[in-house]
């Protein structure tokens, strides 16, 4: 494909991107994959430089832009090489004309900013919600010793974390293959060190999606104890059986729940478990990082469906803890109303059958009865992080 071409493309994928973010579509990453699936011409660079160029333009776009072309001429507005390639010829996209639609720049649509700045995150915090993301591996005790990190990482803040450069092909090295190292974000794996999950115990994960946090838990549990992992999703759910045997973590159980009636599904656990984490189904304003085109597809309304959730989830988890156990609640959000406001309404409602219980983790900034991680200050995926004990 030529230079302009790839431009071309890249308009024609974001039109695709701004109509499922309206109409709650397929992902940005799928949408592009599928784009060069029936494009069989396109080669290895050309398909990098197209979702680069997509990236960059969902990036810049603090609202969601009308079309794909007026996002790629905000780009084009400050890099002149790229407005050049606008020239009409053959696969190229037409001459920019004057007075042009350019779609508007920013972080966030001006609600989600107002919202950010109200919870703390502005300025150079709020920046770094675009940044790009590291490649973060964590090392999978249950199958390998430190020696199994591919090379060129470097540790990071936590005993069985490494940070890698971009495009360091983790999933193709031998130790991916046989399960010593999984992929995951620092913060991430700091949320399963707050659970501090023993040999031995009883666990749950009460959101465990495909399992990411549940293999973590296994291991710090050295794979002994029970570990059941549930969610209301029976895709990602069974994603996690063949992730735990590719990282030998088989103590893990599996259950589906239904919406609305968590607790009659988990009678047997009542007062059971040692710790429950609820990682809850968030906003994910931690992780535009990776997904920046989720700004353009939260509402208001659905920010108040997930904090309902949320509330429930929390009320369901503590009738599983046993006296004296764990109560670990995390979200992948920078909104209070998610994180620190959540959590002090647990403890409300609680009337004194639950204290917070500060984790001790090498990263964070204590925020309410919790703790906060940013990509700015922590260089990790935006997290909230609260551990109750039950009195
Ligand atoms: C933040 S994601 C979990 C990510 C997962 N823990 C990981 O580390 O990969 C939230 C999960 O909550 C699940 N969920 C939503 N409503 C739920 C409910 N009522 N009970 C249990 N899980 C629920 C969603 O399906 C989603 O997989």
């Amino acid at each position: 494909m030529t230079p302009a071409a790839r431009v071309q493309a890249a308009i024609e994928i974001l039109d695709l991107v701004i109509a499922a973010a309206r109409n709650n579509g397929a992902p940005a990453d799928r949408l592009i994959t599928d784009w060069f699936k029936s494009r069989r011409f396109a080669g290895s660079k050309d398909r990098r430089a197209v979702r680069e160029l997509v990236y960059r333009a969902i990036r810049a776009c603090g609202e969601v832009p009308d079309n794909g072309r007026a996002a790629m001429l905000l780009l084009a507005q400050g890099d002149e090489a790229l407005a050049t390639l606008f020239d009409g010829t053959r696969h190229a996209p037409a001459p920019i004309l004057p007075d042009e639609p350019i779609a508007t720049g920013g972080i966030a649509p001006a609600w989600l900013i107002e919202a950010l700045a109200a919870s703390g995150i502005a300025d150079t915090e709020a920046a770094a919600l675009l940044d790009r993301a590291p490649l973060d591996v964590r090392l999978n005790t249950l199958r390998a010793g430190r020696a199994a990190m591919p090379d060129g990482g470097e540790q990071t803040l936590s005993a069985v974390s490494w940070r890698y450069p971009h495009g360091t092909a983790i999933e193709q090295s031998d130790a991916w293959r046989e399960g010593m190292i999984e992929v995951q974000d620092l913060g991430s794996q700091l949320a399963c060190q707050a659970v501090e999950a023993r040999p031995g115990e009883s666990v749950i994960d009460l959101c465990a999606g495909g399992g990411g946090k549940t293999l973590a838990i296994a291991a710090s549990m050295s794979g002994e104890g029970r570990l059941l992992a549930t969610d209301t999703d029976r895709n990602r759910l069974s994603r996690l059986a063949p992730r735990a045997e590719r990282a030998g973590a088989g103590m893990i159980e599996t259950r589906l729940l239904d919406p609305n009636r968590e607790e009659q599904a988990l009678s047997d656990w009542h007062g059971q478990a040692d710790a429950v984490l609820v990682d809850a189904p968030c906003s994910g304003t931690g992780t535009w990082r990776r997904n920046p085109e989720a700004r353009w597809r939260l509402t208001p309304a659905q920010l108040e469906r997930y904090r309902t959730v949320q509330a429930r989830l929390l009320d369901v988890a503590a009738t599983l803890v046993r006296p004296g156990g764990r109560l670990v609640f995390v979200t992948c959000s920078l909104l209070d109303v998610e994180g620190a406001r959540q959590a002090q309404a647990f403890l409300d409602r609680a009337d004194g059958r639950w204290r917070a219980d500060l984790p001790q983790l090498p990263a964070g900034t204590p925020r309410g009865p919790g703790l906060r991680l940013t990509p700015h200050r922590d260089q990790t995926d935006g997290f909230f992080i609260a551990r109750f004990r039950a009195v």
